[in-house]
């Protein structure tokens, strides 16, 4: 028998198409469904498509309850967050926390040597590699994983196309379901849209002033946090004839201040809590400030778990709470929090 892997099956096609890759190379596969949000009627469905798929490729099936855990350090967070008037990024968080904590602790404690996943993302060993299909390439949510780890994850998928993998699902008897089944969203517990998820938590819909950089009241706003910094709709300002954007919001005055495209621009960026796969402490490198944007040149400078990112070029609406993520090409440098 080959070397033991846990994979984490989630019941879609990428976690399953996974699992058949991984029996095909000859490991020792057993799989995990996660229990991590508390969304009613989720678990029930998806963990019966999990077996399924797992019984499809005759391996074991664990399941774990992680909803408390991924309460605490997931969803949590994710409300203080916008509390606070940021942008978060529960996705990082969970990676770090659940999929590549968690679930490790969880392979450790049934002897596997390995950790595998259905993201689309490769590894060399020291650093992650963006994935071949750049339209799926998740890199940028694993930044904040322990570096640590990664000589023992194994990501089938990594070189791999999206349509390849619905291709390969649909051509296997018992396994035409999953190729159609609809894309899951970006976040797993955000079923509509973010306000929804806040709104039993929060009072969203508070209105307030907008106020322009001169600090002169100019409209109002349906309440701070459906606000992200770049937004340019959703608050009104009186006789502007040029659009404006959000370029601050003051979470303890339930303010949001609004100013011109010019005013967006960004030329240095502080990261907090950073995590490296390098050692290097100043070094010119690319980084992306947000998911499925460009990444920009920049000069960085890191100060223990705190770096200090000149951009070469100005980057327009960057977030706090989000991630600023730094890449040598392909290759995942590391990345810290947007201070
Ligand atoms: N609830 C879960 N239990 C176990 N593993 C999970 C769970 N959710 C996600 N994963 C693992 O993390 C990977 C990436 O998760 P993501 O939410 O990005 O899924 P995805 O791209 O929709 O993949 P899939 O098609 O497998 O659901 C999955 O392929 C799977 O290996």
């Amino acid at each position: 028998m080959g070397k033991k892997v846990l994979i984490g099956m989630s019941g879609g096609v990428d976690s399953t198409v996974s699992t058949l890759l991984l029996k095909e190379q000859g490991y020792d596969v057993e799989g995990v469904y996660m229990k991590l949000h508390s969304k009613p009627g989720y678990h029930e469905i998806h963990q019966a498509r999990a077996q399924r798929a797992a019984d499809f490729a005759g391996v074991k099936l664990h399941i774990l309850d992680l909803q408390e855990e991924f309460n605490a350090k997931v969803f949590t967070p994710f409300i203080e967050t916008y509390k606070e008037g940021k942008t978060p990024n529960p996705c990082a968080l969970c990676n770090r926390n659940i999929k590549f904590g968690a679930m490790v602790a969880y392979a450790d404690s049934i002897g596997a040597d390995y950790v595998a996943t259905g993201h689309y993302i490769r590894h060399d060993g020291q650093y992650l590699l963006q994935a071949h299909d750049d339209t799926k390439d998740q890199s940028y949510f694993l930044f904040y994983i322990d570096p640590a780890l990664v000589p023992r994850l194994l990501f089938p998928l990594g070189e791999r196309h999206k349509s390849d993998i619905k291709a390969y699902a649909a051509g296997i008897e018992g396994l035409e379901s999953f190729a159609s089944q609809s894309e899951s969203s970006e976040i797993c517990f955000v079923e509509t849209t973010y306000m929804d998820v806040l709104k039993p938590y929060v009072p969203v819909d508070q209105e307030g002033e907008v106020l322009n950089l001169e600090g002169k009241v100019v409209g109002k706003h349906k309440g701070y946090m459906h606000y992200t910094i770049g937004k340019r709709k959703g608050f009104s300002v009186h006789g502007a004839h040029d659009p404006h954007f959000v370029v601050e919001i003051k979470p303890e005055i339930n303010q949001i201040v609004v100013g011109t495209r010019e005013d967006l621009e960004c030329h240095r960026v502080e990261l907090e809590r950073v995590n490296m796969f390098d050692s290097r402490t100043e070094f010119e490198c690319d980084v992306k400030l947000r998911y499925r944007t460009t990444a920009v040149r920049c000069s960085v400078k890191i100060d223990g778990d705190h770096a200090t990112v000149e951009l070469h070029e100005p980057v327009l609406g960057v977030a706090s709470g989000q991630a600023g993520v730094f890449y040598d090409g392909e290759k995942l440098l590391g990345g810290g929090w947007i201070v």
